[in-house]
């Protein structure tokens, strides 16, 4: 516990009493990272709406949540099947889906946003989200590279939003970055913190600045691993392994890259250079390029640097 306190301590006094406690959650993107923070949120007895663009998309979303709650389920139920059987299926009895973002927000205590990694969208969805959302209502953002305020910029309730930064796989990853801007509230910070908490996950506490602490370590890494591989000094199978037995990671750079995403590696690092061209760290690689150009964009779509079944 003493590990929390001390990162989460912020240079103003705490005003928890006043915080919103969310129960009610409206996960907008149900994508890899918005179905397992819409999971991880039922499955501790919160009240979700997952919203995204068509029927099918969300069909699918549900179905990878009931995959994982299987696997969950598994092993927390190991001796008792049935007893797994009841959980997924009262979890699954927390979610709900929608089209339209109006369904739900309206009486949502928390709306988090992990749709694609653009500025201009996000700014969109915010802005509307805004006119349709109850004054207590919290905006929060699962970005993995843009700057919380920026976002925050098309609404009107700057001391009500903040950053929830989730790692995938949500269900398995224990950290929660909780991003406050200089205009974030003690109260919106400490709900986010509060909510995380009630989540199972442990939450740090981050600055407003590119890629918060993980991703503007781990993302340089991985690019560098590319460009490693470009100048030609190790196959990508080599540096995986190397990665893993040498270093300890779970998975090497290029598993991860695929992991993750190769057009979100390359939205946070398109994004990057361009705020910072002169930075080697942030320079762009081809071979991402084109990999996410024939739309092979890793495991999501059974392709990236490797193939998947
Ligand atoms: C880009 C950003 O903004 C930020 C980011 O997220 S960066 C990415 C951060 N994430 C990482 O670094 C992930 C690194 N990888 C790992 O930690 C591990 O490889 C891993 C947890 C993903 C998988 O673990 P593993 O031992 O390598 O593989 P695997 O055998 O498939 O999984 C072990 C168990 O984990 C559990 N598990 C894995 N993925 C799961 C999921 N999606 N849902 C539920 N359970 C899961 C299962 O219990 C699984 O056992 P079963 O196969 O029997 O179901
Ligand atoms: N992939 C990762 O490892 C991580 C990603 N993130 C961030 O989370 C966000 C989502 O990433 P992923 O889930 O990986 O992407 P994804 O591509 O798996 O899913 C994005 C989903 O958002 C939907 N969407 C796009 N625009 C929308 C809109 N206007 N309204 C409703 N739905 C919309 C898409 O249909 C898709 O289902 C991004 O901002 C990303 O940077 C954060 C942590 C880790």
């Amino acid at each position: 516990m003493a590990f929390f306190t001390h990162h989460i301590s912020r240079s103003f006094s705490s005003s928890a009493a006043r915080s919103v406690v969310i129960k009610n959650v409206t996960i907008i993107g149900g994508g890899q990272m918005g179905a397992g923070i819409a999971q991880v949120a039922a499955s501790t007895g919160h009240t979700v709406t997952l919203v995204d663009m068509s029927e099918d998309i969300l069909k699918k979303s549900v179905k990878g949540i009931e995959g994982s709650l299987k696997r969950v389920a598994k092993k927390k139920f190991a001796e008792k099947p049935e007893a797994g059987e009841e959980f997924i299926q009262k979890v699954l009895q927390n979610v709900s889906t929608a089209t339209d973002p109006a369904a739900a927000a309206p009486t949502s205590d928390l709306v988090l946003e992990a749709i694609v990694e653009n500025l201009k969208v996000k700014q969109d969805l915010f802005g509307r989200l805004d006119k349709l959302a109850p004054a207590h209502t919290i905006f929060a953002s699962n970005t993995s590279s843009l700057p919380i305020t920026d976002i925050a910029s098309s609404t009107s309730r700057q001391d009500r939003f903040g950053g929830l930064h989730f790692f995938n796989p949500v269900p398995m990853m224990k950290l929660v970055e909780v991003i406050a801007t200089p205009a974030t509230s003690q109260e919106t910070f400490d709900s986010l913190l509060n909510f995380s908490k009630a989540l199972g996950k442990a939450p740090v506490s981050c600055k407003d600045t590119p890629g918060f602490i993980v991703n503007r370590l781990l993302v340089p890494y991985m690019m560098e691993a590319l460009r490693l591989h470009e100048r030609g000094h190790g196959s990508k199978e080599d540096i995986d392994v190397a990665m893993k037995l040498g270093a300890g990671y779970p998975m090497g750079p290029f598993e991860l890259s695929d992991y993750v995403g190769l057009d979100t590696m390359k939205f946070i690092i398109d994004g990057w250079s361009e705020k910072d061209p002169d930075n080697p760290l942030f320079a762009p690689s081809e071979l991402l390029n084109k990999l996410v150009a024939e739309g092979k964009l890793g495991k999501k779509t059974g392709e990236g640097f490797y193939k998947y079944k």
